[in-house]
């Protein structure tokens, strides 16, 4: 039912009863998912749970408001009347002089649990067609004019269960202690009370009068104590009669509403304060200055190899005045350097660095060092789709909203074209799209490397999920054949990734293999034949899993770039058994992301801080993660790292709420000790004022085993959180800038010089065994090499894969 015709009935109920005002009871009703109706109805009604309006008002901003707040597709409205529960009118006519049923047989109980939850919390009946477990039905309770007696039963004041709950209360407030009771009555009210107290439904319920639920418990203790002291007999007898049932819950509930209204003004001004402040909805609204220019969006949308990124950067060279936002520090190194080899003077922005180039009007940045305050022509923001990336996702979302630029060309894949489509609509700016197709298919090779490494070639690249899996393929590689192999993973730094890309790249050395993990799948131009993929499950902090389709696909892609040696790419496995995941993955089209990511600034923490002022930081976060309000199409961003990082400052003393959110953004590897160590150094010298020295030496020559290059990574690491802190804290504080970019260029070196000599078993960051996770997992051992995969997928796909050779034999090759 929309919200006009039920006005329209409305109205015509109204005239033909000759009801000027109804009285709606939000005593009873059930709003627990709608927080946003009860902001509005506390704002509008000073806390009262149950107020007259106007017939007049009540049908032209109550239910409007109720209908565009409410996330039911058809909330249900029952006039009903007080007196005997039932429907005031069965029927009325509409506008047309149609006949319109008024849910003719419901009775109150039926109204009330009909589509409601159960007291468990769970959701009953209709209404579930709502995705989210949320049920919102009202109750309006016919009231009439000052002497106009109406057709029905005059209110019943024998009948408790449709009374007032304000005048109970009122009663309950004035009612001398009741002692006549026996034993065991008291002892089924204690029941009620702490069948009440366990209520998910009452607790939920409460959130909507902004009483919290670690607050819940007290209220209700208290209210019992208060319910006892006042009782009537005749209201005991009642609640009896009802036992320790749901029914009791939703009769006491409205009583309880009434009463914490007026015991616990503080702590739900305390509470709602605090909601208040952690409201992360309409984020568009935030940057005004972006809302008040008429943007023009571009999006770019193909697979990748389809010239997405080339032609963004054509225009973003074209203009007076650009920007690039780019996914990664590498990436953005690499537009940096292109474009300044074209003549067009850009500088280059990062966590890390500033380098400025005189005259420049274009920069290259990272998408977190996006500024929204500065005015550009035209802005790139690449790699759009990582806008649903669960912990960085938050960038991408600020710098598409917050940006300042006439022309905003994103690129990326068609997952998050219809959120953006929703985002313009919402910002006003006006969306085109351009569509790309892959310059050649991708081919895979169904003959697969059959498990053997000795089958690799000039030219492949062979993904593999993990550091230690990098080295014992690259080790494998080098021991059977004659290939040598660069490697490139996540914990080098960019300046190694490219010198091992150049190697890989440039065809007068030996180094035609590439071992890489997924830090391949985004930005780097290589020139890859093939892409074999060694496993395709990957450690996911928690558990081996397989490796999702949409990276499996950016992955694969990176073979055979347009303009390289190979322009025709190819993908395969390393096991035979591993290959129908592999097609499968390709063939899937790319998901519609249904949220993207968001994170708050320091201002809105900061706000939120104002109301929990006796919290660690780490706490304040995770409270902020509990209550933060957030519109339908986005998530909080994971800040697990961030929680880790703030829970290890928390001893440090004398650092602000900014400096701890700032520390925490530093891009430190939580999991190296070294790194978190120093980390927690840099915070201590910087809380006492002192200049912050780096404190390590420098490494005398390359590495000449696993440790040495851990090592190696481990200081470079240090550098980079160093460099991240001098650009993001006063100068004066960490004065050894220069000294710390000579170092980290130093050991980027010495990192690639091991790299290339790197002959040695790979050890555990921990210095221990593999996690106990992948054993448990059942990777198995392969023939000699003391090389591991894992083989969950294996299973899945080896049943399929014999039955669909035996139907069709074996093909050589399938284009996707
Ligand atoms: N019109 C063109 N003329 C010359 N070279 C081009 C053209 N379009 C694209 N290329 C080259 O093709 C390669 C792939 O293009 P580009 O990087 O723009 O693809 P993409 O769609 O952004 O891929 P990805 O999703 O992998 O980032 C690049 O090396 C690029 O320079
Ligand atoms: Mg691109």
């Amino acid at each position: 039912m929309a919200g006009g015709p039920f006005t329209s009935l409305f109205r015509i109920f109204a005239s033909r009863n000759n009801v000027h005002s109804a009285r709606v009871l939000l005593s009873n009703q059930n709003f627990r998912s709608m927080r946003q109706f009860n902001n509005w109805v506390l704002e509008t009604h000073q806390f009262s749970t149950s107020f007259d309006v106007p017939c007049r008002q009540f049908s032209t901003s109550l239910v409007d408001n109720i209908h565009s707040h409410s996330p039911l597709k058809n909330p249900q409205f029952t006039i009903f009347n007080p007196a005997d529960a039932r429907p005031f009118s069965s029927s009325v006519d509409d506008e047309d002089g149609n006949r319109v049923k008024l849910n003719e047989n419901k009775s109150l109980d039926s109204v009330e649990n009909g589509g409601l939850e159960g007291v468990d919390g769970n959701s009953v009946g209709a209404g579930d067609d709502n995705e989210s477990c949320v049920c919102d039905s009202m109750v309006i309770e016919e009231k009439q004019s000052d002497g106009v007696e109406g057709g029905n039963n005059v209110v019943g004041k024998k009948n408790l269960a449709f009374r007032d709950p304000v005048e109970l209360y009122r009663e309950l407030l004035t009612a001398e202690k009741n002692d006549n009771l026996k034993r065991s009555d008291w002892d089924t009210l204690q029941e009620i009370f702490s069948c009440f107290s366990k209520s998910g439904w009452a607790a939920n319920q409460a959130l909507g009068i902004y009483i919290g639920k670690s607050y819940f418990h007290t209220a209700v203790n208290r209210f019992r104590n208060f319910f006892f002291k006042k009782c009537s007999a005749e209201l005991a007898m009642h609640l009896v009669s009802l036992g320790a049932s749901d029914k009791a819950v939703r009769f006491l509930f409205p009583i309880f509403v009434e009463y914490c209204i007026e015991e616990f003004p503080d702590e739900i001004k305390r509470f709602r304060n605090m909601i208040s402040s952690a409201d992360l909805t309409k984020p568009h609204t935030w940057f005004p200055f972006a809302r008040a220019m008429k943007r023009k969006i571009i999006y770019h949308c193909g697979p990748t190899n389809s010239g997405k990124t080339y032609n963004a950067l054509q225009k973003f060279m074209e203009a007076k005045k650009g920007i690039y936002c780019s996914p990664l520090r590498l990436l953005a190194m690499e537009v940096f350097d292109k474009v300044n080899a074209l003549g067009v003077y850009c500088s280059l922005y990062t966590g890390q660095e500033k380098k400025h180039v005189p005259f420049s009007n274009h920069i290259a940045c990272t998408v977190e060092m996006v500024s929204t305050e500065e005015l550009y022509d035209v802005a790139v923001i690449d790699e759009i789709q990582m806008m649903a990336d669960s912990c960085r996702g938050y960038a991408w979302t600020r710098a598409l909203l917050g940006l300042k630029a006439d022309e905003i060309h994103l690129c990326g894949d068609p997952s998050v074209l219809d959120i953006v489509k929703n985002i313009c609509s919402e910002t006003g700016d006006e969306l085109y799209e351009q569509h790309y197709e892959r310059f050649k298919p991708l081919v895979v090779e169904a003959k697969t490397l059959l498990g053997d490494l000795k089958n690799v070639r000039s030219g492949d690249c062979i993904v593999a999920f993990s550091r230690r899996e990098i080295f014992e393929v690259k080790m494998a590689i080098e021991k059977h054949t004659n290939h040598r192999c660069c490697v490139i993973y996540g914990a080098l730094p960019p300046e190694t990734r490219r010198q091992q890309a150049n190697l890989f790249n440039d065809q007068d050395n030996e180094y035609d293999v590439l071992v890489a993990s997924d830090a391949v799948g985004m930005g780097l131009n290589l020139n890859i034949r093939r892409v074999v993929f060694n496993s395709l499950s990957k450690y996911n902090g928690d558990k081996i899993v397989p490796v999702p389709p949409s990276q499996v696909k950016q992955i694969a892609g990176r073979a055979g770039r347009r303009g390289s040696r190979y322009p025709d790419g190819l993908t395969t496995t390393l096991q035979l058994e591993d290959l129908d995941y592999l097609i499968d993955c390709l063939k899937q089209p790319f998901e519609n992301v249904k949220k993207v990511g968001l994170f708050p600034f320091f201002e809105q923490v900061e706000l939120f801080a104002g109301q929990l002022p006796d919290i660690s930081f780490a706490h304040l976060l995770e409270k902020f993660g509990e209550n933060c309000r957030l519109d339908g199409s986005y998530f909080l961003c994971r800040h697990d790292h961030i929680k880790k990082v703030a829970n290890m400052l928390e001893k440090v003393q004398g650092l602000s709420l900014e400096d701890r959110f700032n520390f925490c953004f530093a891009p430190v590897n939580f999991r190296d000790p070294k790194a978190m160590y120093h980390l927690h150094r840099f915070a201590a010298l910087y809380s006492i004022k002192v200049p912050v020295s780096i404190a390590m030496g420098m490494p005398k020559g390359s590495a000449r085993n696993d440790a040495e290059l851990q090592d190696l990574e481990t200081k470079h690491q240090v550098l980079s959180v160093y460099l991240w802190l001098s650009q993001h804290f006063k100068k004066e504080i960490f004065p050894y800038k220069k000294k710390a970019e000579e170092m980290a260029i130093d050991i980027a070196d010495l990192l690639g010089q091991s790299l290339i000599k790197a002959c040695w078993k790979p050890e555990s960051r921990q210095g221990g065994n593999p996690r106990p996770q992948q054993k448990e997992d059942g990777h198995e051992r392969h023939k000699g090499d003391g090389y591991r995969r894992p083989n969950s997928l294996v299973k899945i796909y080896e049943k399929k894969r014999q039955e669909k050779e035996l139907l069709q034999g074996h093909s050589q090759k399938v284009v996707v």
